[in-house]
């Protein structure tokens, strides 16, 4: 298949990484060959995605805590676009209900994460009933988040190519979970590993026959990328 591709996006977890979260090598490997800019887009924070990203030699420029945080250069600064404070309210919520457990509250400026001790349909309808607006609570398959319903991961991917002058139709994106579904719309060609939740096999344009990183392999050999 050829398409001029200008940029790749990729998740991190699931997507990269197998299920215990370490790194697929020949996907590391790929992404180096590759001629275009690949930005990182996780549903973690700043520091991780940053660090990630240089020592498997993606660029500088990534999408952290599900697109409520751009950052374009490692040693410059975090760009916060969700707001925090109705996440928090969301959270007081569910806080009422579950036993949740905040991760990493130290680190997060845009959402909450939370551990996946309790059920996210439940957690939905409760936050619906209580008229809680302007949140989303999303499964990454490794965390649940509370992010700003203003941010996703293709609004950040969009914001980056309007700075940087690409058109984002010419990215290629590829993810797992939910919190990939606008990134792999926005995108020109958006792309689900094998082992992606269904509903973002259902919205992709390919869905690879590998899972994970051997499906990111794949997704380039397919698009003629490496
Ligand atoms: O932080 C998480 O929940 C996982 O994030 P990712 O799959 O978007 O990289
Ligand atoms: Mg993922």
């Amino acid at each position: 298949m050829t398409f001029d591709v200008q940029g790749v996006a990729i998740d991190i977890d699931g997507t990269i990484t197998y299920k215990d979260r370490s790194l697929n090598c020949r996907a590391v490997e790929a992404i180096r060959k590759l001629k275009v800019p690949v930005v990182l887009a996780t549903g973690n924070i700043s520091c991780y995605a940053r660090t990630t990203a240089k020592l498997i030699g993606a660029s500088d420029i990534v999408i952290c805590e599900n697109g409520g945080v751009v950052r374009f250069e490692y040693d410059g600064e975090d760009i916060v676009l969700g707001d925090i404070a109705k996440c928090l309210k969301a959270v007081e919520i569910l806080g009422n209900h579950f036993d949740i457990e905040i991760l990493d509250s130290e680190y997060r400026k845009s959402e909450v994460c939370l551990r996946r001790n309790f059920g996210l349909e439940e957690g939905k309808k409760i936050l619906k009933e209580a008229g809680l607006e302007g949140v989303k609570l999303i499964d990454s398959g490794f965390a649940y988040h509370i992010t700003d319903a203003n941010v996703g991961k293709g609004k950040a991917l969009k914001y980056i190519c309007d700075e940087l002058g690409i058109p984002v139709e010419k990215f290629v994106a590829i993810g797992d979970s939910e919190n990939d579904i606008d990134l792999i719309e926005i995108a020109g060609i958006g792309v689900a590993v094998a082992n992606a939740d269904i509903k973002l096999k259902e919205r992709a344009d390919i869905v690879v026959s590998r899972k994970n990183g051997d499906g990111v392999v794949e997704a380039f050999e397919f698009l003629n990328l490496i």
